[in-house]
């Protein structure tokens, strides 16, 4: 099943024919579809206040308040898709893993993945774990009506990097002993993961989701012939999963300009580009065939009106050859964003691109 109860692969018309999912699908758009990575959350004041007294991780089980907060951002900035709002870690959590999200911090796990016998911490995750989720895309898809919704999961390697160092980490020297170290846990590590970000994808997609991202955010911190070799075959694996279903499949990271070939191959149909990259550049990186999606420097937001406007146009002529292009930040909207900023650069990217 898909948006609105229909089968996934017939969603309702309005929500097929939507600027997003044309452009996701490199077809003629009526202006440049915008949404914001990390759009909905510490931005908006409402959202603040929604989650007064809640912590991270139970926020994200409670449906009602899960589609109220993914609503936010798109009543206020007019964006053209939703993402639900979630984190990386939750499928983690659902199969019982020993963590929580410290604010200004990130995710900490409690007994960190070192050894082979560590893995036993990694089962399948399964609906019934998720039944949440179901219930707030039931509620989000009644909601949003014609605006496409997007489901999210972390990457096999994004993931390994904080069960592996037990938090986050500048240089991923523990996941990276691994990987090099005892390639063949590593490896069945990086597996067990490609199949519970499958599984839980599925859910969002036979719940409702219109498109999915697989947030790589920590790829770029390898070689490409070690991306290649020991990370891409477990995002592969996830691309392959979902494929069946028609959906649009975006693949991002931050700082994977070396990367952004292989992240195409691994079976996305957007490849979503941090903002060290111009976008024409990255096209010809990525080669023919995808979508692209970005890729405004996410600080550029503090710079006033003129700089915000002349940077944004900026990435709309870089993209101006490109076959397909959905607008964002080349990385998530910082806590200290004024939102007005955002409502504007949505409102300028329509207007600039209007056809
Ligand atoms: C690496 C990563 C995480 N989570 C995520 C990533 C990949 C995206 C990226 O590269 O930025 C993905 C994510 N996390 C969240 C979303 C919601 C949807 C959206 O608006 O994009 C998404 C898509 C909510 C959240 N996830 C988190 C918050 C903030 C928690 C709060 O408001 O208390 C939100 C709204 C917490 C979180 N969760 C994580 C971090 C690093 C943090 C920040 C910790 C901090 O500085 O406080 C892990």
């Amino acid at each position: 099943m898909s948006a609105n109860g229909s089968p996934a692969g017939q969603q309702p018309t309005a929500t097929y024919d939507s600027a997003f999912l044309k452009a996701c699908r490199r077809e003629p758009v009526p202006h440049t579809p915008v949404w914001f990575m990390r759009q909905a959350g510490r931005s908006l004041p409402e959202y603040l206040k929604a989650r007064e007294g809640i912590p991270m991780l139970e926020s994200c089980t409670r449906p009602e308040l899960v589609a109220e907060i993914t609503l936010q951002p798109v009543r206020r900035h007019n964006v053209d898709a939703a993402i639900y709002y979630s984190d990386i870690v939750v499928p983690l959590k659902a199969i019982g893993i020993d963590l929580d999200i410290k604010p200004g911090v990130g995710p900490v796990v409690a007994h960190p993945i070192r050894t082979r016998a560590d893995l036993a911490q990694l089962r399948g995750l399964t609906p019934d774990d998720v039944s949440y989720v179901t219930e707030a895309i039931g509620l989000l898809t009644a909601e949003l009506g014609p605006t496409p919704l997007i489901g999210f999961a972390g990457a096999p390697f994004t993931l390994a990097s904080y069960l592996v160092e037990g938090g986050p980490s500048r240089t991923y020297e523990n996941a990276k002993a691994m990987m090099y170290g005892d390639p063949e846990l590593w490896a069945d590590l990086l597996d067990r993961l490609a199949d519970i970000t499958a599984a839980f994808l599925k859910v969002q997609i036979e719940a409702g989701a219109s498109a999915v991202q697989l947030f790589d955010s920590w790829a770029g911190a390898l070689a490409p012939a070690d991306y290649r070799r020991s990370v891409l075959p477990a995002s592969a694996k996830v691309f392959d999963a979902v494929a069946g279903y028609g959906v649009p499949r975006i693949h991002f990271g931050v700082g994977t300009g070396e990367l952004l070939k292989l992240m195409g191959e691994a079976g996305a149909d957007v490849v979503g580009v941090d903002y060290r990259v111009p976008l024409d550049e990255a096209a010809r990186r990525v080669g023919p065939g995808k979508a692209l999606q970005g890729n405004l420097d996410p600080t550029v937001l503090f710079a006033g009106k003129e700089a915000v406007e002349t940077k944004a146009r900026e990435v709309l002529d870089a993209a101006a050859g490109l076959e397909g292009h959905v607008f964002n930040l080349g990385h998530g909207v910082m806590p200290s964003t004024d939102p007005d900023v955002l409502t504007r650069l949505v409102e300028f990217v329509h207007t600039e691109t209007a056809r």
